[in-house]
């Protein structure tokens, strides 16, 4: 059986945990996924100016309207002459309307490109994580839960999204609303201006103090949210287990508990960022309290005119707010690099069975010889037991071959080493004299057809279940494979027959029928090579023999390995290899073995007794 070290640590991924890769920087990594979308980042930027821009015109308009909309022109006693002064009452206002229809528009499109890019681009860093994800082998995922790799996929994404498709863009507008309200700000009044950037540079310095602090207690954050899903996925998943053991209540307080666990994390964030908050909300009211008292005294005493101090304000309270903004931002960009670190984590996760330099195709695929050359083999995570011992066996092309021996010998590991799931630590694998190491992972894979000990079942409906084997095939060939299979006996009972969804792992099939679509899957993918892992081991034995009959069919001219514990099976076998603790201790035919009287004779005698 393939089992799974329960003692190996689960929670964390294998690889890349102290990345260097840090802070800031690690958004960096994002920029190849925005590449592409350049030309509508650059439409953003020029949307985002132009917006800016226009907002930063509200004010002077304000100034005119102040000075000039309410009194005639001759009366007018200002010192400036007004960016629009000639203009009416109705005038101004017409003005100030056409300047807020120009920035909404301006800020509608902004929006659009800047989503359309955010989401774009999370879509794409989502795929590619997939994707790498994909390649990699099951050492990986003994060390890494699915849960975890979920609440990546779509919590650190849906993250960065936000800080892609919108914080950016407003921490950007921020930044052009703080840099232009400062400038006029010193074009309006020098002197209150220098006051106020005084009062600025005091904010500065606790929000990048804080600002980091954020980032770190971000990525704690989401650690544990990933902790719990990763929790759930695994319970999720035994539900009949748990239920069968009455384990609901502990579960439900574990679950809990992390849960707690997860929102003691969060409040830690979330108690900085209000802690921010304040300091903001006090520095910026308290300015422009300040500006407005400093200001209220020039007017009185005429140095400065009305319209002129409110322009001042106006202009204040912009480049307040926009330091808000941007405090705001910076904490959710700081989540956000704590996000990318976490998946670049998966996206550079080393992928330890890797395609060869000069990927050969296998030669003859038809006539498949297998070699194994004293094949030695350590799970890594049990260094110390050899799970296959110096392991030498030919397989002639077309040889039926029954592997058997006690639980726990090494069987599925030789079908693993086959596959290259695992690489063999020292001698080789050869089909037809190729070392399997130089085949590309997809001509070795495919070339092989296997009928695993859990059969998985998609949820899909029948007939797309076995297709898996063969997406190309035609309805009627699913068929065939299914009636070679005894798919066909069972599945005219389902409600719509082939057309029948099967249910998540399908839940809604016994043990020995989920057996047979996994069977009719291998027969319909027609390779010359054909692993069964106790194929037939959840069939009665009625449906046993009848599914026989069609793998006896699917192994003509096939070179088959099969692995049985139940000895009946493997009478048909050219040869029976009995393997024990990881070394092959008998070869021969069946007659042969119980001559001998070994390991398999003692085990014969045992199951027929
Ligand atoms: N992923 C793994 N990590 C560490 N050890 C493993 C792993 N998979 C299997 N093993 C160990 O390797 C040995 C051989 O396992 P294997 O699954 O090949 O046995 P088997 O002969 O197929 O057993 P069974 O008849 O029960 O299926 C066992 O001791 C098992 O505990």
């Amino acid at each position: 059986m393939q089992a799974t070290d329960t003692n190996a640590p689960k929670s964390e991924l294998p690889l890349n945990s102290k990345s260097p890769v840090k802070k800031l920087s690690s958004l960096g990594n994002l920029w190849p996924f925005l590449y592409p979308y350049r030309s509508r980042v650059f439409l953003a930027f020029i949307l985002l100016c132009l917006g800016s821009a226009t907002l930063l015109l509200v004010p002077l308009a304000f100034r005119d309207l102040i000075d000039f909309g309410f009194v005639t022109k001759a009366a007018s006693a200002t010192s400036h002459k007004g960016l629009i002064g000639a203009l009416s009452l109705n005038g101004h206002f017409l003005v100030m309307f056409a300047l807020a229809i120009f920035w909404a528009l301006m800020i509608a499109s902004r929006y659009y490109t800047v989503s359309w890019v955010g989401e774009r681009a999370t879509a794409d860093l989502r795929s590619a994580v997939y994707a790498r994800v994909m390649t990699q082998s099951p050492q990986f995922f003994e060390t890494t839960q699915t849960g975890e790799v979920l609440s990546r996929l779509t919590g650190d994404t849906t993250l960065i999204q936000t800080v892609v498709g919108s914080s950016i863009s407003m921490g950007l507008r921020s930044l052009f609303q703080f840099t232009g309200g400062m400038v006029m700000l010193a074009v309006t009044n020098l002197y209150l201006f220098s006051l106020n950037i005084g009062l600025m540079l005091l904010l500065i310095l606790p929000i990048i103090i804080i600002g980091r602090s954020v980032k770190k207690l971000s990525r704690e954050s989401q650690d544990r949210i990933a902790d719990s899903s990763a929790m759930a996925g695994e319970i999720l998943n035994a539900m009949p287990t748990v239920q069968s053991y009455t384990q609901e209540q502990r579960e439900i307080a574990r679950f809990s508990k992390s849960a707690d666990i997860s929102f003691t994390t969060a409040l830690k964030r979330v108690r900085v960022r209000a802690m921010l908050t304040m300091l903001m909300v006090t520095a910026v009211l308290g300015t422009i309290i300040f500006v407005l008292w400093i200001g209220a005294r020039q007017v009185s005493a005429g140095t400065m005119t009305g319209g002129e101090l409110a322009s001042f304000v106006l202009y204040a309270m912009m480049v307040a707010g926009a330091v808000g903004t941007m405090a705001e931002v910076w904490g959710d960009v700081m989540r956000a690099a704590g996000a990318t670190e976490r998946l670049l984590e998966l996206l550079h996760a080393e992928v330890s069975i890797k395609e060869p330099v000069n990927a050969q195709s296998l030669i003859n695929p038809s006539n498949a010889a297998i070699e194994f050359k004293n094949v030695v083999f350590y799970y890594p995570s049990r260094p110390q037991i050899a799970a296959l011992d110096n392991v030498s066996l030919s397989i002639a092309a077309g040889e039926t071959i029954a592997l058997v021996g006690p639980s726990g010998a090494g069987k599925t590991t030789l079908f693993q080493c086959l596959l290259r799931f695992y690489e063999a630590n020292s001698g080789q694998i050869t089909i037809n004299g190729q070392n399997i190491d130089t085949l590309s992972l997809n001509s070795l894979r495919s070339n092989i057809a296997i009928v695993p000990q859990d059969a998985v079942i998609f949820s899909a409906n029948a007939l797309e279940n076995i297709r898996y084997g063969k997406p190309e095939a035609t309805d009627d060939e699913v068929i065939a494979a299914a009636k070679a299979a005894q798919v066909d006996e069972f599945v005219h009972k389902l409600p719509d027959g082939y057309q029948t969804f099967l249910g998540e792992r399908g839940t809604r099939l016994s043990g020995g029928q989920r057996q047979r679509i996994a069977i009719a899957r291998a027969i319909l993918k027609d390779a010359p090579i054909l692993l069964l892992d106790e194929a037939t081991s959840a069939l009665d034995a009625e449906s046993e023999i009848l599914v026989q009959q069609g793998l006896n069919a699917a192994m003509q001219g096939r070179t088959t390995l099969m692995i049985a514990h139940r000895l009946s099976t493997v009478q048909k076998a050219n040869r029976i290899i009995v393997l024990e603790n990881g070394r092959i201790v008998e070869i021969g035919s069946p007659a042969q073995l119980r001559e001998q009287g070994g390991l398999y004779a003692r085990l014969a005698a045992l199951q027929l007794a």
